[in-house]
């Protein structure tokens, strides 16, 4: 039997341009779901394992069913723990993403956690569904540059300290945070409001200027479709859950 190779991590490759990738969130937690929204011929989906229901167990035949379309997988974890880390990527995530990173130091540790040895501190397994296992001999050699790891910044603290979290080696995109960013400047729930958007665009702006892919999920279009004319090189833009409430809701509404 040919032994198989590590797969190409398209969603990295085509965060250096020239096209936004345009995705959607993924938070319902059920792999049918997510294989209907990866019928949809978005560039990727996030499939969000910070808030909800979803899990180690969960995520892997969302992966799966991921895997059949053209949508590239990104999964968010909850924070930084490098043991889930190390078990995302066993499972064969290869884009991940970490929210409320604040510091070099807290980017330099989520680097470290993404990378064997000598590089960084994750263990070493290949039989794992990431290295089909054991099937693919340059898994090892490999894997770090098939990886896509993001880091959020989405707080007050995190926009100071933009720059150094951007040049931290390892790192490869970041995504703003609209939401959690209001959150912390004391503003919750305002997460359109101008003032966050002013640091919005600073942070986008800091990032082309550290060579880093930008990404924000934003649901108002227009904001959208600015956000993808001023240079952001992910845009999610919409997510499963509101997309099915809001067509049941209108659904409910024509038969009243
Ligand atoms: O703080 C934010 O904004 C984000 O992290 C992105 C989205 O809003 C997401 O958290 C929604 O669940």
């Amino acid at each position: 039997m040919m032994p198989l190779s590590i797969p190409h991590n398209i969603f990295k490759q085509k965060l250096l341009g020239p096209k936004c990738q345009i995705g959607l969130w993924s938070a319902l937690g059920s792999s049918i779901s997510t294989e209907l929204c990866a019928a949809g011929d978005f560039d990727w989906l996030l499939i969000d394992a910070e808030h909800g229901v979803n899990d180690v167990h969960s995520v892997l035949p969302q992966l799966q069913a991921i895997a059949a379309y053209k949508a590239q997988a990104v999964v968010r974890l909850p924070d930084g723990d490098p043991a889930l880390i190390k078990r995302y990527l066993d499972i064969g995530a290869q884009s991940l993403m970490i929210p409320m990173v604040e510091s070099a130091d807290q980017a330099k540790a989520l680097a470290a956690a993404a990378a064997y040895p000598p590089d960084g501190i994750r263990g070493i397994a290949t039989m794992t569904r990431a290295a089909r296992w054991s099937r693919m001999p340059d898994y090892i050699a490999r894997a770090r540059d098939e990886i896509c790891l993001i880091a959020q910044i989405e707080s007050a603290t995190g926009v100071e300290n933009i720059d150094t979290i951007a040049a931290t080696p390892g790192i490869d995109a970041l995504l703003m945070g609209p939401a959690d960013l209001a959150a912390t400047m004391g503003m919750p729930g305002q997460a359109n409001h101008p003032a966050i958007w002013d640091r919005i665009w600073h942070c986008l702006d800091r990032a082309k200027a550290a060579g880093k892919p930008a990404g924000i999920f934003v649901l108002d279009e227009t904001l959208a479709q600015e956000c993808i004319q001023r240079g952001f090189a992910f845009v999610a833009v919409g997510a499963d859950a509101i997309l099915l409430s809001r067509a049941v809701d209108a659904l409910r509404q024509r038969f009243s």
